[in-house]
């Protein structure tokens, strides 16, 4: 097995850069240019030097094989963060027999192959890193904790049992009064099913939380859609002008609003036209309003035409510089009104993101929807009688590979490449 070693921290300059090497020849790596070791997981100061050559003054940290981050022996370099420093000790790195740089997620892989991480641990990881908002950092936190692994053990604990009492069945048809094992399975199956159709149920708003909710801002042309969204923004992101049928494409703004990621749309003035183009700037802000977790009718005193608002979305007054109605007033133009509207948004968004469960994108879906069907054939047979019971058995290892792929134990080498290609090196 390889020594690989890469930068953990970010690239450029700071205060600290941490330099991380894994693998069996990690010490052997460090006590080259430290000279000697501190304990395992207590720092050291030394001083860094190779052929005579001073480096940097450094903290130095070992972790032992098997309990490490990544299950390997790992030694960890805490040098002073300049350019030149880090591209120093990475050179000098580079020149001991043995090591080579890490692929990008190579230490993260080794986790996953060590048995430190299920692949479910990975992805939360990786969201982790990726994380913006305070709802995704919670939620992949949990996902990296082991929520995913925890909530399967639990599914593939009952499913074996119920294998077990079939098996049994099986093995003993030939005896005189038969045990009905039968009632105990269902109650197992559907358990199971019951937990994952929830689960299914849940993965919406929490790929939500992950990608963020769009939300988007609907009206007739000049209602003041573009200046809300620039006010909203806090740049002028959008075209504005006194012409009704400004804006043709749609335009999105990427913001955290209540700790929530979320695109902001400003789309076209709904109106019926003849002008070719501004007609499909009207389809396509009629698609993407459809298509959003969210709407906001802007009106100008007059309803919006072409779409009306589903349960749940926000209807409010513009230009209330002008003039006030019954409801919520607002303003892009003064920005009164906007705290309003934006805690208006933030309580419909933690209402839509309330309902995430542990499963967090299409991968978990597949996997639990192959898991699903299983069990639906399984509970046929089971229904169909002891005569079955070999295709009952059978339908519900099926179940449990399914369940297993989700954790990374079986089905996924083809996958793996994929996941860890999106994250960076030194991860
Ligand atoms: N300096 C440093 N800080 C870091 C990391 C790191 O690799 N190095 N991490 C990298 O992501 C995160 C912490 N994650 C870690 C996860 C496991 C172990 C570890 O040594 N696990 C052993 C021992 C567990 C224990 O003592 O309780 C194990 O699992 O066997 C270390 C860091 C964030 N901070
Ligand atoms: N008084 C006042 N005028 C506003 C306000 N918001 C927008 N306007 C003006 O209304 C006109 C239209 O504004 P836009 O933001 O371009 O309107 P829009 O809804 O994006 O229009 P379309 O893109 O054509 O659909 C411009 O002249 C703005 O300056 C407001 O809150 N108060
Ligand atoms: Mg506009």
């Amino acid at each position: 097995m390889d020594t690989i070693y890469a930068l953990a921290t970010a690239r450029g300059k700071a205060g600290v850069a941490v330099i991380r090497i894994s693998g069996p020849l990690a010490w052997q790596a460090a006590r080259n240019l430290a000279g000697t070791l501190p304990e395992p997981r207590v720092a050291g100061l030394r001083r860094l030097r190779l052929a005579g050559e001073e480096l940097d003054e450094a903290v130095v940290l070992c972790f032992e094989r098997g309990a490490s981050f990544t299950g390997d022996e790992v030694a960890e370099l805490h040098i002073h963060g300049a350019i030149a420093t880090v591209s120093a000790v990475l050179r000098a790195l580079g020149q001991i027999d043995g090591l080579r740089l890490a692929e990008p997620g190579e230490f993260t892989r080794r986790a996953l192959e060590n048995e430190r991480l299920d692949l479910a641990q990975v992805e939360g990881l990786s969201d982790l890193i990726e994380a913006e908002t305070e709802a995704q950092r919670k939620q992949a936190l949990k996902v990296l904790s082991g929520a995913v692994g925890a909530l399967v053990e639990d599914w593939r604990a009952k499913l074996i049992r119920a294998g077990a009492l079939i098996e049994a069945t099986i093995d003993f048809a030939d005896e005189e009064v038969p045990v009905d094992v039968s009632p105990e399975v269902l109650e197992l199956i559907d358990a199971v099913s019951a937990g994952i159709r929830d689960e299914l149920r849940r993965l919406g708003a929490a790929e939500r939380i992950r990608e963020g909710f769009e939300v988007a801002i609907v009206g007739r042309p000049n209602a003041g859609k573009s200046t809300l969204l620039n006010a909203l923004a806090g740049r002028e992101a959008a075209i504005t002008s006194e012409f009704a049928g400004t804006t043709r494409d749609v335009i999105e703004v990427r913001m955290e609003i209540g700790g929530q990621a979320v695109t902001l749309l400003d789309t076209a003035g709904l109106r019926e036209t003849d002008d070719v183009v501004e007609a499909i700037g009207v389809e396509r802000a009629l698609d993407r309003a459809r298509q959003s977790d969210l709407r906001v009718f802007l009106l100008d005193g007059e309803e919006v035409p072409l779409i009306a608002p589903e349960p749940g979305d926000l209807v409010v007054h513009g230009k209330a510089d002008i003039a006030a109605h019954d409801g919520l007033n607002v303003s892009g133009k003064t920005g009164e009104g906007l705290g309003e509207l934006l805690s208006a948004i933030e309580e419909r968004l933690s209402g839509l993101g309330e309902g995430a469960g542990v499963m967090t994108r299409e991968r978990h879906r597949v996997a639990m929807q192959r898991a699903f069907g299983a069990l639906e054939s399984a509970r046929d047979e089971v229904l169909r009688g002891s005569d079955r019971s070999e295709l009952a058995a059978e339908s519900l290892r099926q179940a449990a590979w399914a369940l297993e792929a989700l954790l990374g134990r079986v089905d996924v080498e083809n996958l793996l490449d994929e996941i860890f290609s999106s994250f960076c090196i030194g991860k």
